[in-house]
């Protein structure tokens, strides 16, 4: 793929840019089995991946420069600016929004934040898209709430631009530290979460909940989970780390009784949302900590899917799942070696398939989801 800002050095973030895509694939798989070389895998799945640019729901821009030309994109280590605007990853949805942005920093008087003096109240702009309609949830990250009624009442000039801005807060982030979001939020619609749908499944986007960055393959990736629980004897699952419920919501069926479990109170309340309208009547969703849950749980369930963050499940929750040993586990995972550490503990299971996302184009990441099956079933 070819980016103007990556070739004149000033954005270095795609470090496998230049190689085409099936290199990437290839060179990824070659990681995976490598990281799970020890285990016998069944099935080898091939791997899925997606538009190779635009596929991104998400810009994260820091603001910089002035309150008249303010840049919109990242620091470099040294601390200089970059305008990231015309980054090719982004769906051509963003850059209309971007252009209308940077005035309208101006109007509101939101001085970027400047890192070295400390001083300037706005540091981020955080934007997410709708595949389901093109909404959009515009968040301004704010040093402070002094800005907070000009904000308010420039919006309506924004909002005239850019219809398609279905949700507007305002996050406050008093610490100067690289943390990007703070706990305080400040609605200025009456809208507070964005609607999406996956594959027919209603799911809800808020402020201070994770969504999967790229929306092609998380799709796919969730209608695979899916087809593979759909062919087990399953009456009975656990979705841990389950974010707005994307996994569960895709698995669970009327007869099935489904828990899902989140640390994010504001994740679990777009789970509930979903759940809601698809009128599943057995359908729990939790905001607790996924090992906690599970390790004060009496009843087994026939599945548990784990999608943890990069760390890992870690080794409590995989001695604990060994323990109990459900019949399956479905392991998604963003980072493969943490998941091939967990797997070292759970040696009561082998490995029955393996399908690789590529979620990440152009970096060495990538999601894997795997099937393990409890060594003693057939
Ligand atoms: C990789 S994301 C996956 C989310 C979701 N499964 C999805 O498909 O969007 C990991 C999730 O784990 C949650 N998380 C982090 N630590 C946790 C913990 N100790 N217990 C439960 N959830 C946790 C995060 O808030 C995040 O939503
Ligand atoms: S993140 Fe965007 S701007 Fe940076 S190298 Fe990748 S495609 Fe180019």
């Amino acid at each position: 793929m070819q980016c103007a800002l990556y070739d004149a050095g000033r954005c270095r973030s795609c470090q496998w840019i230049a190689q085409p895509i099936a290199d990437q694939l290839q060179a990824k798989m070659d990681d995976l089995r490598q990281l799970l070389a020890s285990r016998p895998v069944t099935e080898w799945c091939a791997p899925v991946s997606g538009p190779e640019q635009g596929f991104r729901n998400k810009a994260k821009m820091v603001v910089s420069g002035s309150v008249e030309k303010p840049l919109l994109g990242m620091l470099h280590r040294d601390g200089t600016p970059e305008d990231l605007t015309a980054c090719p990853l982004y769906p051509a949805s963003f850059y209309p929004v971007f252009a209308a942005l940077k005035p309208f920093i101006a109007r509101a008087g939101l001085t970027p934040y400047n890192v070295a003096r400390k001083r300037g109240e706005l540091k981020y702009l955080l934007l997410t898209e709708s595949q389901r309609d093109g909404g959009m949830m515009l968040r301004f990250v704010l040093r402070s709430e002094s800005k907070r009624e000009q904000l308010r009442a420039a919006l309506p000039w924004l909002q005239a631009q850019l219809p398609q801005l279905k949700v507007i807060t305002a996050n406050i982030q008093p610490v100067h530290m690289a943390i990007m979001e703070g706990e305080q939020e400040i609605f200025f619609t009456e809208q507070q979460a964005l609607a999406e749908m996956f594959n027919g499944v209603p799911l809800w986007i808020r402020p201070q909940s994770f969504f999967q960055t790229n929306p092609m393959v998380a799709s796919q990736l969730y209608a695979t989970a899916r087809d593979w629980v759909r062919q087990l004897p399953v009456q009975h699952m656990w979705d841990l780390f389950c974010g707005v419920g994307g996994f569960g919501l895709h698995c669970a069926t009327p007869e099935m009784t489904l828990t899902g479990i989140e640390i994010s109170a504001e994740a679990i309340a777009c789970a509930k949302q979903s759940a809601a309208e698809l009128g599943l009547q057995h359908l729990h969703f939790q905001a607790l900590d996924s090992t906690r849950f599970a390790t004060g749980q009496g009843d087994i369930p026939d599945l548990v899917l784990v999608n943890p963050p990069r760390r890992g499940i870690g080794n409590a929750l995989c001695d604990y799942l060994s323990d109990m040993a459900p019949r399956f586990i479905i392991y998604s995972s963003c980072n493969a070696q943490t998941m091939a550490a967990d797997f070292r503990h759970l040696s009561g299971y082998r490995v029955e398939r393996v399908q690789l996302f590529d979620m990440f184009p152009h970096t060495a990441h990538y999601e894997v989801l795997t099937l393990l099956v409890r060594a003693e079933e057939k």
